[in-house]
């Protein structure tokens, strides 16, 4: 017996931007039990089925899905259940953990998992674990290429929505806090609200430069803000932020024209970012256009997991960057997707 099959995968209508930080759900893949992985494509690209029908048309057969067979080990009933969700399009697969304080598979096999070609396809893995220290629950995250972060802004309203439906609360949420959540970056308490959208208060960013992590000096005491960074013989301006994992943010070259983030070539800039010296524990990237003060666009290079569609910690890093360096208001909309990036 291999993966679980599932039923439909519905895709929901995207927002061009994340404003006070609400999730939209992908839809959720049911996971039923069966011998067999097969895949049908259906009309257009909103919709694609996963079925074990034998009458569909299949791609591809467990039995040929060396990264998959690891399903059957873990779990007494020999299937890994899962939900898919997404915030703006960063999308994670959800794994109902609430049984033990071990991720039921591991980072190597989350990262197999993630595989948009070989796997289910995923920007990470985030399991509900039972809580710590009198929170309610632990949320632990595996980033696409299998390592952990510390915190996922995204991933962090998706769980609170998958939470919210495990325990069969939806309809009872309103604004009120019904759980919390231990993260690697702390307490957070989501507020789901009337329409299932999740609201998240990220906590205070930490801009000491040893805290971040980077090795930048501090030029504005500790903190690193608007300072140089040489990536591949350019100097770039930098500020560095950490929302719990590490965000370097820039708004261009030194002395350079803005930056346009449509003609960057994401691919790669961001590697050369993402594994630069200065960042010790390896760093999310974001590079903003300022359309005015109280209209940014982003497009992030994320560590672990590339060019991803959003980034919740990120969009709430370079809102803290922008005002640290002048450029923008305390309250302001960041664009994550005009369209898709990649
Ligand atoms: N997309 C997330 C951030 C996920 C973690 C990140 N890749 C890291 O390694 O720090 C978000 O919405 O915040």
């Amino acid at each position: 017996m291999e993966i679980a099959a599932a039923s439909t995968v519905s895709v929901a209508p995207q927002p061009s931007r994340l404003s006070n930080a609400f999730p939209r759900k992908l839809g959720s893949v049911s996971s039923l039990p069966c011998a067999s992985f097969k895949r049908k494509h259906c009309s257009g690209n909103a919709t694609l089925c996963v079925s074990s029908s034998s009458s569909m048309d299949a791609v591809v057969t467990a039995e040929k899905i060396s990264p998959a067979s690891f399903l059957d080990k873990r779990e007494t009933g020999g299937i890994l259940h899962f939900v898919k969700y997404q915030g703006l399009g960063n999308d994670f697969i959800l794994v109902d953990n609430r049984d033990s304080s071990e991720p039921k598979i591991t980072q190597e096999q989350a990262a197999k998992l993630c595989d948009r070609n070989f796997g289910v396809g995923a920007d990470g893995v985030i399991f509900a674990m039972p809580g710590v220290n009198g929170t309610d629950y632990t949320m632990r995250i595996f980033n696409s290429d299998g390592s952990e972060p510390e915190m996922c802004g995204n991933g962090v309203r998706c769980f609170a929505r998958f939470i919210a439906e495990l325990e069969d609360l939806q309809g009872k949420t309103g604004t009120l806090c019904l759980f919390t959540i231990h993260t690697g970056a702390g307490l957070i308490v989501p507020e789901i609200q009337d329409d299932g959208q999740v609201k998240v208060d990220m906590g205070i960013p930490i801009l000491k430069a040893q805290d971040v992590p980077t090795k930048l000096p501090g030029n504005k005491g500790e903190a690193v803000i608007q300072a140089e960074l040489v990536v591949d013989g350019v100097s770039w301006n930098v500020t560095c932020v950490s929302m719990g994992n590490p965000h370097c943010v820039t708004f261009g070259t030194k002395g350079g024209p803005k930056l346009k983030v449509d003609d960057l070539n994401l691919p790669e800039i961001g590697p050369k970012f993402e594994h630069h010296e200065m960042f010790p524990a390896r760093t999310n990237t974001e590079f903003v256009e300022v359309l005015s003060r109280s209209h940014l666009k982003m497009r992030v290079w994320e560590r672990g997991a590339g060019a991803t569609l959003a980034c919740g910690t990120g969009a709430c890093a370079l809102v803290v960057a922008a005002v640290l360096e002048g450029r923008a208001n305390r309250k302001c909309t960041v664009d994550l997707r005009a369209d898709r990036w990649r």
